[in-house]
Formats: C-alpha cells, sequence, structure tokens
C-alpha cells in the first residue's frame, strides 16, 4: 500500500469519516489494507456458492447439489488501485428454513450479491422477494449486484437476458449474467464490488466518484470478444 493511501486510511479512521474496517492482518499469507464483508443471497440452488468456489479456487463444483446448512464463509484477497482489499465473503442458505439465520447477518455485510438462476422463472420471480428482505434487514448504503447465473445453460434458459437488465434498472442496480461454470463475469462481479467499496472507504472531495455501472459496462465489453458463455 502507498503511504498517501495508508495516511488517508488512518487519518478517515481517526476522524470516524469512513464508516469501513482498517484492518491490518499479521498473517504474512494473509496481508490485506482494508476488508470488506458481502453477502451471497438468493433461491435454493441458483449456484451461490459454486459462484463463491469459482471466484476463490477457479473451479466449478459439478455433481451432486449439496445444499448450504445455515451459513460459511470465505475469504479472497485481491488488488484494487495498490489496496489489497480482503472480501470475506459469506455464502448463505437459500432454502426458506434458515432464513432466519441469514437475516442476523445482513446488518454488517457492505455489499450483497443477489442471484437468481436463468433456468428457473421462480428464482427470478423471487428476486423482488429477496430486494425488500434487504431493504429491511441491510444497511441503507448496501451495494447491491444483481447476477443471471447459470448462462452456459443456454438450451435450458427461460429468463431473458434483458428481463433481468429491466429489473436491475427499476431498482437502481448494477447487473450482469454470470456461470460458475465456465467463469464468465464471475471475477468481474467481485471485482467491481471490491473497486466500489474500496473508492467507498478512500475517497477524497475532489475526487470523482467511481461510476461501478460504467466499470461493469466497459469490462463486459472488453471481454465480449473472448468470453464464452
Ligand atoms: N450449468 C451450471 N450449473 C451450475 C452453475 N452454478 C451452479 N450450478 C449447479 O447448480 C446446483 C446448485 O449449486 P449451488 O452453488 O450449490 O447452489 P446454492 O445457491 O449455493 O444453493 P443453497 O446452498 O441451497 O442455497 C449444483 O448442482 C451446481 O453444480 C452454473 O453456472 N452453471
Amino acid at each position: 500500500m502507498s503511504e498517501r493511501n495508508t495516511m488517508l486510511l488512518e487519518k478517515q479512521a481517526k476522524n470516524g469519516t469512513s464508516k469501513y474496517m482498517l484492518e491490518r492482518c499479521a498473517s504474512v499469507n494473509e496481508y490485506y489494507d482494508i476488508a470488506f464483508k458481502v453477502m451471497l443471497l438468493g433461491d435454493s440452488s441458483v449456484g451461490k456458492t459454486c459462484v463463491l468456489v469459482r471466484f476463490k479456487d477457479g473451479a466449478f463444483l459439478g455433481g451432486n447439489f449439496i445444499a448450504t446448512v445455515g451459513i460459511d464463509f470465505r475469504n479472497k484477497v485481491v488488488d484494487v488501485d495498490n489496496l489489497k482489499v480482503k472480501l470475506q465473503i459469506w455464502d448463505t442458505a437459500g432454502q426458506e428454513r434458515f432464513r432466519s439465520v441469514t437475516h442476523a447477518y445482513y446488518r454488517d455485510a457492505q455489499a450483497l450479491l443477489l442471484l437468481y438462476d436463468i433456468t428457473s422463472k421462480m428464482s427470478f420471480d423471487n428476486i423482488r422477494a429477496w430486494l425488500t428482505e434487504i431493504h429491511e434487514y441491510a444497511q441503507k448504503d448496501v451495494v447491491i449486484m444483481l447476477l443471471g447465473n447459470k448462462a452456459d445453460v443456454a438450451a435450458e434458459r427461460v429468463v431473458k437476458t434483458e428481463d433481468g437488465e429491466r429489473l436491475a434498472k427499476e431498482y437502481g442496480v448494477p447487473f450482469m449474467e454470470t456461470s460458475a461454470k465456465t467463469g464468465v463475469n464471475v471475477e468481474l462481479a467481485f471485482l467491481a464490488i471490491a473497486k466500489e467499496l474500496k473508492h467507498r472507504a478512500t475517497q477524497q472531495q475532489n475526487e470523482p466518484k467511481f461510476q461501478i455501472h460504467d466499470y461493469i459496462e466497459a469490462q463486459k465489453h472488453k471481454s465480449s470478444c473472448c468470453g464464452h458463455m
């Protein structure tokens, strides 16, 4: 981390001008400058665990579906403008019976990735209910991103890309389609979140605001030449 960034973060922490955590980890393996909590939400079997495993380990969990019980988390440190940003990513159980457990974790999250499955109309229709729940339990300024997962299964698609885009626009949240199987857009989703949170935490008054929508569109176009759904 540059000296300027260190001073800036320390100043913000001292003044209480940053709502975000400033943490230092002594372990060499897990060194980071700043940490954020991110939660994965959405119906059971939309692919939350698989998206997390794809991002963390670059692998796909195929085979038999094992539903998440309760809640679990994994850490990943990413570089954002010379800062080491630790994302502590909470994987929640989509099943209704675990809802009261996961509600308790909403308050601490700075970002929420809300997933539906493009081959399940019900998981898409339930997104409005998820957003209502988010507004009830999460912080007011939480960063929300909508993801239409399983984009690789084109033959079974029942939710059009435009429908996802329209819903995201209605709620003013960024949107993209992902595939935990091929990896398409998975890293982009987490990096966009990391950048948004880092900018919010370190931004100075005269600096231009980070535009997450513009960033995602630019990156999607960049990768569309060679990205495979
Ligand atoms: N083709 C395809 N299958 C996927 C993708 N993501 C997940 N799956 C499959 O969908 C099933 C459910 O995936 P999970 O990641 O366990 O779903 P979840 O949302 O974590 O489910 P809960 O833990 O019950 O909330 C598994 O059989 C995965 O292999 C994807 O991008 N493409």
